[in-house]
């Protein structure tokens, strides 16, 4: 579906919008729950990527297609190695099938299970055919997704010695393996992580009091609104629900970077609302985005629409995510005129002046002669939803808008609740 987004100014009163529970916290609970049936997860994410994981967890088809969705391939991918006496083929969409697998594959085949290619060595589709997994420790390179030690955690538990793994190379996305941590540790799970070593201890059964977890609500989803409230004039504010100050979700780092951007943050109960207090002051904003890879197009494009340079790195996870989107976010953003440069880890935005003239002249009452440009998405929900807020500056149209669900299902229809003028 291709949505026009008329340029547009926020509304004088704007509702509390309630966001749904992070997927990656969800995609792990659902798995432990797989694990440990006794735990119950309130709030859990009504993202299309949790829909997959639950569904592929009830199933008793031997035939797992989890489209976009990373999380569930590499969670599922360990989860069925560990099913003595199923075989599973497991497989995904077209991107889905070029992104690669193989140090999890390889760990796993260590560990004793029995994985092989269908298709393209090292990425899905995978034959998987349920085993005891025999040995307790591996060694892993760290840099490329933090999805595969993640994966291997959190079937640690329920093999018989526990697991120690041995990260290699930088490692990346760390937040990601904190918060698969943290929630061994909420389920009664004892692990450590020192240097390069990570420890996880057996657990049987969860003991009685822990078998409530809520989810917190998606740190990435908040950064549009984030971004939206950079882009409004001085004085705008959102609320968002439900967040806390102590977040397992490394995304929550945006508090922080948008101060940059004159954006103020205030926890109050579960609630954050978000203020535009002052103009960014900076010519250029220098982020290191490799714990927080997936708010780097938001971060871009508010830099774009703010005429603001940027420098942002520790960026080489992108070009193996749902698009290359360090190559997306530069062909999109040249059709708006920015002047960028991508390396295979970085992204350099020059200022510019080119929504100067739009500053004082009113939003567009309709759609006029000019759409203005279609932004392509690569299937990748975040293309969508981190151009959308562009439309405070400019007319523009996001094609397969419904992309987001992905994520955030109900993206387009909060945008309106805010004032965005959408048409399809
Ligand atoms: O574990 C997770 O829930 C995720 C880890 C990150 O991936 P990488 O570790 O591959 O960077 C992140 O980009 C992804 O959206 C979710
Ligand atoms: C990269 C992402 O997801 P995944 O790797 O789980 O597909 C994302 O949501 O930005």
């Amino acid at each position: 579906m291709l949505l026009t987004l008329h340029k547009s100014s926020l509304s004088e009163n704007i509702p509390k919008i309630v966001i749904t529970g992070s997927k990656s916290e969800s995609n792990r609970l659902l798995l432990l729950q797989a694990l440990y049936p006794e735990l119950q997860i309130e709030n859990i994410s009504n993202s299309d990527d949790s829909e997959v994981m639950q569904k592929a967890l009830k199933s008793t088809s031997n035939l797992i297609d989890v489209s976009h969705a990373g999380t569930a391939m590499r969670f599922l991918t360990a989860f069925f190695a560990t099913q003595t006496g199923r075989e599973i083929t497991i497989t995904g969409s077209a991107r889905m099938k070029e992104r690669p697998v193989q140090v999890l594959v390889e760990a796993l085949n260590m560990l004793g299970a029995d994985i092989s290619y269908l298709e393209s060595e090292g990425c899905p589709p995978l034959l998987i055919k349920g085993e005891l997994l025999s040995k307790d420790q591996v060694a892993l390179k760290a840099n490329v997704s933090s999805q595969y030690i993640s994966a291997l955690l959190l079937i640690a538990p329920k093999l018989k010695n526990g697991l120690e793994l041995s990260l290699e190379g930088e490692i990346t996305s760390v937040p990601y393996i904190n918060m698969t941590l943290d929630l061994l540790n909420q389920i009664g799970v004892k692990t450590s992580f020192e240097g390069n070593t990570i420890k996880v201890s057996p657990l049987k059964k969860l003991n009685t009091h822990q078998d409530i977890l809520t989810v917190e609500s998606d740190w990435s989803s908040a950064s549009y609104f984030y971004s939206i409230v950079a882009l409004s004039p001085i004085g705008t504010e959102i609320t968002l629900s439900s967040y806390k100050r102590d977040s397992l979700q490394g995304d929550s780092v945006l508090a922080d970077i948008y101060t940059d951007f004159g954006v103020a943050t205030l926890f109050n109960n579960n609630a954050i609302t978000l203020t535009k207090q002052a103009d960014c002051q900076l010519q250029t904003v220098n982020c290191q985005l490799q714990n927080a890879p997936d708010i780097a197009q938001t971060i871009a494009v508010t830099c774009f629409g703010l005429g603001v340079g940027c420098h942002l790195t520790g960026l080489h996870t992108l070009k193996i995510k749902e698009t290359d989107r360090l190559v997306a976010l530069k062909t999109e953003l040249e059709k708006l005129g920015a002047d960028l440069h991508i390396t295979e880890n970085s992204l350099t935005l020059k200022p510019h002046k080119l929504f100067i003239a739009d500053v004082s002249s009113p939003p567009s009452e309709g759609l006029g002669e000019d759409t203005g440009e279609a932004i392509s998405t690569y299937h990748d929900h975040r293309m969508a939803m981190a151009f959308a807020p562009l439309a405070l500056k400019t007319n523009l149209q996001i094609e397969d808008a419904m992309v987001v669900s992905k994520s955030y299902p109900t993206f387009w229809e909060d945008l309106k609740t805010l004032g965005f003028k959408i048409t399809q």
